[in-house]
């Protein structure tokens, strides 16, 4: 006998647990599947994100700052330490209870939200009456079926093309995470958000660290002037990008791994190294899904095809995050999660593409909102330009962090804001009053007339607000 439900959400990362959770709220019976095992076998919910992204990347990101900062630059406030160490066993075990609170959090919810989760994989199967139900395989195999059913089976890492991961010597986001010691040289491929938060941490933790990047402009997606004050901060810390490069030949040997490739000056170049990351994008996720038995429609690149709305081509059938088209970001994925199951009860659930932030949690961090002055020029549109560096910032100064700038970009007639680009310290917190700012369609002047908490970091962003139409007060 298969289990009815309302709503069948395949998949609970952060596009899937949080549709189920939204759909429960609005008072549908919901089932969520998910076959993310933990190492004792049981559930750990939450998807990449939760178990091998955004949340223990930044857990490994904050104890290797914590170890630069007590290596380099705690003796600046007077503070004596003796020889800093790191133990790498502690630090990953800290990691691993803040992503096993983060699974135990999302099966807590489900129970709340009165949302049935089942353990295993879900895939389409075709139903007797010409239809689909979806099928459970875990520790036992159940049928459910649903009128509305809720893709988000989230997205894997590329792997380059004949050099699969082993996880010991090749690694995705998932061994980059799991390391053992602090390897004494490691390479990655891609300079995207993952090389650099990854290389961050082991080049912090002591790894000498380079990252080899195909296209010839440093972070193409970021506004150029950000993106070249980030790069200054990446050269002096040690971090070594190069980019116009074209990788050739993997080995993995009993060394480690051997990268031959060709540099930006056209020669050519070996790089012994203990460990290599590749970090150069990710695919949608479908294994398993059983897609082509009942005719979902995927794109040449494997992903779900959807609408605006993310329907797919199966009636009843929705999709969302980093299965569907669109930027890969958990946040991203939330959004429609949430706009889908609104969708599904009736309501007018949208996601705004235009403000959807963007954060790389580097040192200095790179957060930005809307366009650049780059794609701002192509799109032929007039903008006046605002920037405050967090030199003149008494804050960021108290803090000993200073590197970076608030950028402004308004509309050169109606002052609207279009795009704000930051890097610097925190940024990944000051975005979102940028986002708030023009998601409201508000003007540069109306930031520059608000009152910001003195003294605080924040005020970077009211005076490169103040800056658009160069008055700014402390610079
Ligand atoms: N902070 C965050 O929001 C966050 C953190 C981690 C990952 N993610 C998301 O996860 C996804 C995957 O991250 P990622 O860093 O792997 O992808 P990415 O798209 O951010 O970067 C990939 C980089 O690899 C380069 N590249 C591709 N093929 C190459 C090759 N053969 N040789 C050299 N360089 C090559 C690309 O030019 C690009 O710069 C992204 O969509 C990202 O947004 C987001």
């Amino acid at each position: 006998m298969s289990k009815q439900f309302d709503v069948i959400v395949i998949g609970a990362g952060p596009g899937g647990y949080i549709a189920a959770i939204r759909a429960a709220q609005l008072g549908f019976n919901v089932a969520c599947i998910d076959e993310w095992k933990n190492e004792k076998g049981g559930p750990a919910p939450g998807g990449t994100c939760t178990n091998v992204g955004c949340i223990p990347s930044k857990a490994l990101l904050q104890s290797s700052e914590h170890f630069e900062h007590a290596r380099l630059h705690f003796a600046d406030h007077g503070i004596s330490t003796g020889e800093v160490g790191i133990d790498v066993a502690k630090m990953i075990g800290r990691k691993d209870a803040i992503v096993k609170q983060n699974n135990d959090g999302i099966l807590y919810l489900f129970k709340k939200n009165k949302v049935t989760f089942f353990h295993g994989r879900g895939s389409f199967v075709k139903a007797a009456d010409g239809g689909y139900e979806i099928r459970v395989a875990g520790k036992e195999e159940e049928t459910l079926t649903a009128k509305q059913v809720v893709v988000a089976t989230g997205s894997n890492a590329r792997a380059l093309p004949g050099v699969p991961f082993d996880e010991v010597n090749v690694l995705s986001n998932d061994g980059a995470l799991r390391l053992g010691n602090v390897p004494a040289k490691m390479a990655l491929i891609g300079a995207g958000v993952i090389g650099l938060e990854m290389g961050s941490v082991w080049r912090r933790l002591g790894t000498d660290v380079t990252v080899l990047e195909g296209m010839d402009k440093f972070l193409p997606v970021v506004d150029e002037q950000i993106a070249k004050e980030a790069k200054k901060a990446f050269d002096k810390q040690g971090l070594k990008i190069e980019t116009g490069v074209k990788v050739g030949e993997v080995k993995v040997n009993d060394q480690g791994v051997s990268v031959a490739y060709t540099n930006a000056k056209g020669e050519a170049q070996t790089l012994a190294v203990d460990k290599l990351i590749v970090s150069i994008g990710r695919t949608a996720n479908t294994i398993g899904l059983n897609a082509e038995a009942v005719g979902l429609a995927l794109d040449e690149r494997g992903a779900i095809i959807v609408d605006d709305d993310c329907k797919t081509n199966l009636p009843g059938v929705w999709a969302v995050g980093d299965v569907v088209r669109g930027p890969m970001l958990a946040h991203k994925a939330e959004e429609e999660g949430v706009a889908v199951a609104e969708r599904i009860a009736g309501q007018h659930g949208h996601v705004n593409f235009a403000t959807l932030p963007w954060v790389i949690y580097t040192s200095p961090e790179i957060a930005w909102v809307g366009r650049t002055e780059q794609q701002l020029k192509a799109d032929g549109v007039k903008y006046k330009a605002g920037t405050f560096p967090f030199l003149a910032n008494g804050r960021a100064r108290a803090l000993g962090d200073t590197t970076g700038m608030v950028k402004f970009l308004a509309d050169a007639e109606t002052d609207e804001i279009l795009g704000v680009h930051m890097v610097g310290p925190m940024v990944s917190e000051l975005i979102a009053e940028a986002v708030v700012a023009m998601e409201f369609k508000a003007s540069s002047e109306d930031i520059a007339r608000i009152c910001h908490a003195h003294p605080s970091l924040s005020e970077s962003t009211k005076e490169a607000a103040l800056a658009v139409d160069k008055r700014t007060l402390n610079f």
